[in-house]
């Protein structure tokens, strides 16, 4: 199995860009499906959002706008619990169906603060698009509309997501060995 060394820890090939890719065509397909007629506003979370957001908007075949938020509630390898809002929601987004984009559903902390934060703004309607949540990490009662792959509790690196800033430009997602 490939390892890679990122800082002070090993990470072992856990999903390969083959299997990313392919959760993402399916995912952009029901989106183009379901909310064609809704001309949603596709919010990305940054930082770790960043290359979903990319490749499955290059997918999307409607007319469609994008915006960026960036939020942070991890440090190292686990959540803080709370969510520091580094550039925020900024626009009218007044009776707005606003989908939000993120790389992982982890404990769900960020996805509820930005729903409340958005219901209280008077949208029409938050969907959530995640390419990765790990059911057993979650610790809030929140709704994903659309799920790319469910993954173990481990912590992972690859395709967007970091240990300490790292890692972010791998294609593939390798997660955390016994053995740190
Ligand atoms: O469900 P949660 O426990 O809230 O975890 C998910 C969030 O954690 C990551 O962001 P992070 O805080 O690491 O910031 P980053 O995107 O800049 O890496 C990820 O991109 C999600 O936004
Ligand atoms: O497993 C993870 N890895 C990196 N960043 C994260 N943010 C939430 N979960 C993770």
């Amino acid at each position: 199995m490939k390892n890679i060394q990122l800082l002070d820890k090993t990470f072992s090939l856990s999903i390969p860009a083959s299997d990313i890719k392919k959760a993402i065509w399916e995912m952009a397909e029901k989106i183009n499906r379901e909310l064609r007629d809704s001309d949603p506003l596709m919010i990305c979370i940054l930082n770790g959002s960043f290359m979903f957001s990319a490749d499955l908007m290059k997918l999307i075949d409607f007319p469609c706008q994008i915006s960026f938020v960036k939020l942070a509630s991890y440090e190292g390898t686990g959540s803080t619990g709370k969510v520091k809002e580094l550039i925020g929601f900024n626009e009218d987004l007044k009776g707005r169906t606003v989908v939000l984009l993120e790389d992982i559903v982890d404990t769900g902390v960020t996805v509820e603060n930005c729903v409340n934060q958005l219901n209280k703004m008077g949208v029409k309607e938050v969907v959530v698009a995640s390419l990765l949540f790990k059911p057993d990490a979650l610790k809030k009662d929140i709704k994903l509309d659309y799920v790319g792959l469910k993954i173990p509790n481990d912590f992972i690196v690859g395709y967007g997501l970091d240990y300490n800033g790292y890692g972010r430009n791998l294609p593939d997602i390798y997660s955390l060995t016994a053995d740190n």
